[in-house]
């Protein structure tokens, strides 16, 4: 067997990114960009990656239900072959049941020899028993049924029902196991939404403006973001619909001074330059210097000049700039609100994580906000879905900041129906919205 056959090479992949905590996007485009899979080959590695990367807990549910032995016991290369076998019989219409069989039977040949008989058995089992699966009882055990069934870890799917009751968990629970739509920012200091649209008709791909950030365009055809009309040229960015509306609900003006504190890869640093019409000064900031790198890059091809980086640690005062009048702090966190994207995530996060994360955006808001002039708007944001994440970080430093007040999105943007809680935070939901979930709090400085 070569390194040209998908399933092989999607089986490297799965056990990288177990093994190495790899991410899977990065493995992907490498492979992609080697050349060595062609045509149908291509979708197909793809889609096996990120799909049995969603549906593993599903998968591993079928597995210990299928095997004689659990999942957690298994060989690391067998569990990923029964995976991707499980995977194409359950998820996919497309192959038919001899060759999903066949083809992880081989693969078990070529990594695993003695455990070809196991594969094959565990895969006509499973496809013998498919209208009878022992799902767990969803009256009983609601949390254990939505993990099983819509393959999220439970300790997730139990702060879900917490935050939304078990009927709109469950909603949530379905809309964050599907694949994320394509949507992009279009740079208005090089044209508009509607003649990139027709830009994007005259190219044959079918597209449709955003339904609130009104520089989005979602794409509807299936297609690689490099080759839509425009990107060298810098007349578009890739840009989730609830990303652009974040930065964009702190309001900059052409001509201030905003600091955006952990800026990289840019995504909202270039949309801020974008909204001040290339007029005043962006200082985009983040830890590492080697993804600072991205952001000026974006902004060279977007035609942006006022965004200036520096790299630092942002839980350290700040020295030698006066304040700013606005600052964005788009924190690192879980990424729970972009686990459509990013699947393998909710596999290694813990609730452990989420305390470790929410000290550091404490800490990295706690010294930021000195760094605001009087008067100045800081927005606080994250891609997470955790109430521990967000409102209570935000909660937590007005009750020791007197001179800061939260802002009411809805009394600020009433445009915005539906979008804002009601203490007046934006907080988008994939099963709400379409967009990712995310966070996002206006604090201003009295
Ligand atoms: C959510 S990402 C930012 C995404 C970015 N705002 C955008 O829209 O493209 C969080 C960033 O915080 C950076 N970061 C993590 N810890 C930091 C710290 N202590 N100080 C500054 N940046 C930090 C990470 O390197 C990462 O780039």
């Amino acid at each position: 067997m070569t390194r040209s056959n998908p399933r092989r090479t999607a089986l490297d992949i799965l056990l990288r990114v177990e093994r190495d905590r790899a991410f899977a996007e990065q493995l992907l485009d490498r492979e992609l960009s080697l050349g060595t899979l062609t045509g149908p080959d291509r979708g197909l590695l793809t889609e096996l990656v990120y799909g049995v990367l969603r549906r593993q807990g599903t998968l591993d549910f079928l597995v210990d239900a299928f095997a004689a032995s659990r999942s957690g016991k298994l060989e690391r290369a067998i569990l990923v072959i029964l995976r991707l076998g499980l995977y194409q019989l359950f998820f996919l219409d497309r192959i038919p049941t001899s060759a999903a069989v066949n083809e992880s039977v081989n693969l078990a040949k070529a990594v695993a020899p003695r455990a070809a008989g196991f594969v094959n058995a565990v895969l006509r089992r499973a496809d013998r028993e498919r209208d009878s699966l022992p799902w767990p009882d969803r009256g009983a055990d609601p949390a254990a049924y939505i993990a099983v069934r819509h393959s999220h870890p439970r300790w997730l799917v139990e702060q879900w029902i917490e935050q939304l009751g078990i009927p709109e968990a469950e909603e949530l629970a379905v809309a964050m196991a599907e694949q994320a739509p394509l949507t992009i920012r279009v740079n208005t200091l090089k044209t508009t939404r509607e003649a990139f649209m027709e830009e994007l008709a005259a190219a044959g791909i079918t597209a449709e403006p955003t339904v609130w950030a009104p520089h989005g365009v979602r794409i509807l055809s299936r297609t690689a973001v490099t080759t839509l009309p425009g990107f060298a040229e810098g007349l578009f960015t890739v840009q989730d619909e609830s990303s652009q509306l974040a930065a964009f609900f702190l309001d900059p003006q052409p001509g201030e001074r905003i600091l955006d504190v952990c800026a990289a890869p840019g995504g909202k640093a270039t949309y801020l330059a974008q909204l001040m019409e290339n007029r005043g000064e962006v200082l985009a900031c983040d830890i590492s210097a080697k993804k600072l790198r991205l952001v000026a890059e974006a902004a060279a091809r977007l035609g942006i000049g006022i965004i200036r980086t520096m790299a630092g640690d942002a839980t350290k005062p700040g020295a030698g700039e006066p304040p700013f009048d606005r600052i964005l702090l788009d924190a690192p966190c879980s990424g729970f609100g972009v686990i459509r994207r990013n699947p393998e995530g909710k596999w290694w996060k813990t609730p452990d994580d989420l305390a470790r994360l929410a000290a550091t955006q404490r800490n990295i808001l706690a010294a930021v906000a000195p760094r605001l002039r009087p008067g100045g708007v800081l927005l606080y944001s994250t891609c997470s879905t955790m109430v521990a994440e967000d409102e209570d970080v935000v909660d937590d430093f007005l009750s020791r900041h007197e001179d800061f007040v939260l802002e009411d999105l809805n009394a600020i943007s009433p445009d915005f129906p539906g979008q804002f809680t009601g203490r007046g935070h934006f907080r988008s939901w994939p099963h709400r919205h379409g967009m990712d979930g995310f966070f996002a709090a206006r604090i201003r400085k009295l």
